[in-house]
């Protein structure tokens, strides 16, 4: 992946808006990629990040989508406290004399997904995967589609709070999907048009959890296949002989052939799917390591307390 400007930032850099005249000193990088570097900014205590570009339209683009968001949230008065939500929107001139644009962020606190499952235990993937629906769920229903889902696009928080990061691929409905990663993608396996909807990312969100629970017969498979002979069956069979999504295969195999009206419905089904399997839900979720010792702690001065109270006496 290469982006269209070599330099980088170091730490303590300045990165002046030339309109609205904010300003933000780089802490670090967070990442890069086609579209743009990433770096974690700081201003007035708070840190965020701010994407660079070099391409004011393919920026642009994901402005748009990020405001979209928000708009829709705040029409069903949510919080905006939560999610990706845009900060700052600018130019900023660099030191060779260019113009790049650039934007600023939230800055999301986690892990890659499979970072996160790996240091926090596969228990996890049941959890973080229906939150993830969550956050389709609510982009489909400001009017888009993420089109390039796949593990590198995110970023997990604490509690197994997911976040979509780098919308560049993100799609109007009924547009065509133009930034994918082939083997999420629904026309790679000739399982549809690339024109975006629902059932786009809930194939794409298919193709994730076989993706983290069996990877190398995934890319086995792919590799495997003439480009005619890749199909959404090829993928189903895989999920059904995995011991690990056997018992979700049902709901794969609908999501794989785009039978789910939408990611809500999808993730109705995935819950029922938890509960029927007694996964951990949300309230219900896997008590942290930190939170077991301070449980143990507790009971420990409880321990002490009673033995002193009784000892002592009146
Ligand atoms: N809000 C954020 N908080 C924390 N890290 C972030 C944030 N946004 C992006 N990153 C990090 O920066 C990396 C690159 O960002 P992003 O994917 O948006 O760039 P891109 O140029 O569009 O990449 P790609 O070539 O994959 O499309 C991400 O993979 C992620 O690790």
């Amino acid at each position: 992946m290469t982006t269209s400007f070599e330099w980088s930032l170091p730490r303590g850099s300045i990165i002046s808006g030339k309109w609205k005249q904010g300003s933000y000193r780089v802490e670090r990088p967070l990442g890069e990629g086609a579209n743009g570097k990433v770096f974690l900014v700081e201003r007035a205590k708070y840190y965020y990040a701010l994407k660079l570009g070099s391409d004011a339209v393919d920026l642009q683009s994901e402005v748009n989508v990020l405001q979209s968001i928000y708009k829709q949230k705040q029409k069903r008065g949510a919080s905006a406290g939560q999610g990706l939500f845009l900060v700052d929107v600018d130019d900023y001139r660099a030191a060779d004399g260019k113009e790049y644009p650039f934007y600023v962020m939230r800055y999301i606190k986690g892990k890659t997904l499979s970072d996160y499952l790996q240091a926090q235990g596969k228990e996890w993937f049941p959890v973080v995967l229906y939150n993830l629906l969550g956050k389709l769920a609510e982009l489909h229903e400001a009017g888009w589609s993420f089109g390039d889902l796949k593990i590198e696009n995110i970023l997990v928080a604490d509690y197994g709070r997911p976040e979509l990061v780098d919308y560049g691929g993100a799609t109007a409905f009924g547009k065509g999907v133009r930034q994918f990663t082939e083997i999420y993608d629904r026309g790679y396996w000739n399982a549809g048009d690339r024109i975006a909807d629902a059932r786009y990312d809930l194939f794409s969100f298919a193709v994730l959890c076989l993706q983290l629970q069996e990877g190398r017969r995934l890319a086995q498979l792919s590799s495997g296949l003439l480009p005619q002979t890749r199909t959404p069956d090829e993928l189903a069979k895989l999920a059904a002989t995995s011991s690990a999504l056997k018992p979700l295969s049902g709901w794969l195999r609908k999501a794989l052939y785009g039978e789910f009206a939408s990611a809500r419905e999808a993730a109705a089904s995935w819950q029922q799917w938890m509960h029927k399997a007694g996964a951990p839900s949300k309230a219900s979720a896997p008590a942290p390591r930190w939170l077991k010792g301070l449980f143990a702690v507790s009971a420990a001065i409880l321990a002490t307390t009673i033995y002193l109270l009784l000892r002592t006496g009146p």
